[in-house]
Parts: C-alpha cells; structure tokens; sequence
C-alpha cells in the first residue's frame, strides 16, 4: 500500500475499529435468533458502525495530538507527529462520519442513529476531556467501548430491552481488565503525558486488585444471557471456559511474575476473550 494511505488508515485506529465493529456484528446475530435476519440491517452494521467509529477515532487523532506526542505509544501518529496535517485529518473524519451516519439512517432505524451519535460524542467529547481531568476517566470511555453492541442489536430489533442492557454490561466489564491493563504496561507513558489513571494515581498493586475484580465481576455478567433465557446451556459451558480461562491467567500468575509482565499477559487474554466472546454472543441464541 502506498505510504499515505497507509497514514491514513492508521488514522482510523483500525485495531479499535475492526474490534468494536465485531462487537457490533455480535449484537446484530444474538438479535437475529430472536428476529428474522435481515441482510440490508447487517450491511448498516458493518459499513456504518465501522465508519462512524472510525470517523471517532480520526477526531480523537486530532484532538489529542499533543497528549501524543507525549506517549512513546502514541507520538508516532499521523496527526501528532504533523504526516497529516489537521485540516485534511477533520476532513477525512468529516467524510467518514457523514457516510457512516447516512448508512445506519437509511439500512438501520432511528434508535440505532441516536444511539451512534450518543457513542461518537460520548467518545470524542465526554470521554476526550475525562482522559485529561479524573481518574474515572476508564469507566467513562468505557461507556462509548459497550455501545456498539447494543447498536447492531437494535438496528434489527429496533428496541432496547433486557438482551440489549446486558451486552453493555458484558461489553462494559470487558473493557475495565482490558484497559486497566494497558494503564499498567504503559504506566510510564500515561504519567510523562501526565494523565490521570489508576496506575498512576493508585498504584499497580492496586490497579491489578482492580483487573481481578473486573475480571470475575464479567465472568459473572457474561452468564446472564443464558440466565435470562437469550442464549441456551452450549452458550455458558463455553463462555464460563472463556472467562475460566482468563481468571486462570489472572490468578496463576498474580504473584509469579513482575506486574508489568502479568498486565502484558492479561492485555493478550483480554483480546483472546474479546474475540472468543463475540463468537459466543453471535452463535449463542442458536446453539442448543
Ligand atoms: C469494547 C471496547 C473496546 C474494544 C473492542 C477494544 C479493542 C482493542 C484492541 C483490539 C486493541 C489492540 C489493537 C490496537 O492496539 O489497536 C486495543 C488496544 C488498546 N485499547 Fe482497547 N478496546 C476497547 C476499549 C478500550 C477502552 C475503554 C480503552 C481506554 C479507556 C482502550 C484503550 C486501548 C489502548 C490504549 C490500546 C493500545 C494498547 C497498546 O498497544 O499499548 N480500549 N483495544
Ligand atoms: C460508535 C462509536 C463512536 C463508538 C466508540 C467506540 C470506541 C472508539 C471505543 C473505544 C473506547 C476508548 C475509550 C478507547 C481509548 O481511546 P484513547 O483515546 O484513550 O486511546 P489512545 O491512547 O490509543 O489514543
């Protein structure tokens, strides 16, 4: 691929995009074992959830371009590091927003629409100015991480209901381990951009306490689409497995290993279980 545009996808973070459009694909499948499959709503999903997260992520590039540069992760960005300057990178969000947004109005409905536009903001603005203020700021983009799901689910039900609050709880608990993580092997970065987070302000000890909480509270969470009847026995044998498995990670090694290698193995789980989740929330209603 030619180097600019490859500037520019990275611009879209695509591991983040690819990954909570899944989430969103998952929401659409669990829907459709309760309603008829509809192929148009799941082409709205895919192309317009994707875009309007990717049109997010461009606006997050240029929003946090200084905290970027901060951040050994981060300073490399396109926008951050000037490969691509701020007016083309609002342009380019521009355009994959209005895309994304006239995708889910027409294939979709106008629950889903609201619900991406509460997401984007929520992400770009309430999120962009937590991450710079308070140490809640996990809990408060985690919000915007479990909207996707509860999007491609009412995109073909067009309705909340208990199946839809559920996988934000699931999405939501995920994201806590899996970002809690990140905020210990990365401590050095957050604290020389001098942003608030757990590890910084708390401690890794107590950042890893954290990881372990959340990591049994979704283990929990994740049952409940079998409790409620939305999902069948097959659905929580394999997702107790999934959760069995990363509290394995947590727990065999809390103590044999130094915090930052254990928070780099829970990271490699947490995408692991993400993956396997989706897979589970998508088949679950159909398994027996
Ligand atoms: C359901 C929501 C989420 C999904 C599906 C998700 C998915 C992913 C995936 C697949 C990666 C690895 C690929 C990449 O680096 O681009 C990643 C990395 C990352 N995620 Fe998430 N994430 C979610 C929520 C969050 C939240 C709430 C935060 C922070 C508040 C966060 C912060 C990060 C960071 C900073 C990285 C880069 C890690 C590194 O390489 O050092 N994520 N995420
Ligand atoms: C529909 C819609 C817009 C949904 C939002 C989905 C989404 C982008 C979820 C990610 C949530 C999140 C807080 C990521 C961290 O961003 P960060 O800025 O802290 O990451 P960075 O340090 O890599 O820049």
């Amino acid at each position: 691929m030619e180097r600019r545009s490859r500037s520019y996808v990275q611009l879209i973070k695509p591991g983040i995009t690819l990954s909570n459009t899944l989430t969103g694909i998952a929401g659409f499948f669990l829907a459709a074992s309760t309603v008829p499959l509809n192929v148009l709503v799941l082409v709205g999903v895919i192309f317009g959830v994707a875009l309007i997260i990717a049109s997010a992520c461009v606006f997050n590039n240029v929003l946090d371009r200084k905290i970027d540069t901060r951040m050994k992760r981060t300073k490399k960005r396109e926008v951050a590091n000037g490969v691509i300057n701020v007016y083309k990178a609002l342009v380019f969000g521009s355009v994959l927003g209005v895309i994304g947004f006239v995708t889910i109005i027409i294939l979709t409905n106008v629950l889903t629409f609201f619900l991406g536009v509460i997401a984007f903001f929520w992400y770009i603005v309430v999120y962009g100015y937590a991450k710079r203020k308070t140490v809640f700021s996990t809990i408060i983009g985690g919000v915007a991480g479990a909207l996707p799901p509860v999007a491609g689910y009412t995109a073909l039900t067009g309705r909340i209901d208990l199946a839809a609050i559920i996988l934000f709880v699931i999405l939501f608990l995920w994201q806590m381990p899996h970002f809690y993580a990140i905020a210990m092997f990365r401590r050095s970065d957050y604290s020389s951009a001098k942003l608030p987070i757990w590890s910084v302000t708390y401690g890794m000890k107590s950042t890893k306490k954290q990881i372990l909480m959340f990591t049994i509270t979704y283990a929990l969470a994740s049952g409940l689409l079998y409790v409620f009847g939305y999902t069948h026995i097959f659905y929580l044998i394999l997702s107790v497995a999934v959760s069995a498995y990363w509290l394995h990670q947590a727990i065999a090694f809390y103590n044999k290993v130094d915090d930052e290698k254990w928070a780099r193995n829970m990271f490699g789980a947490s995408l692991v279980v993400l993956l396997s989740t989706c897979f589970l929330i998508a088949v679950g209603g159909y398994l027996p």
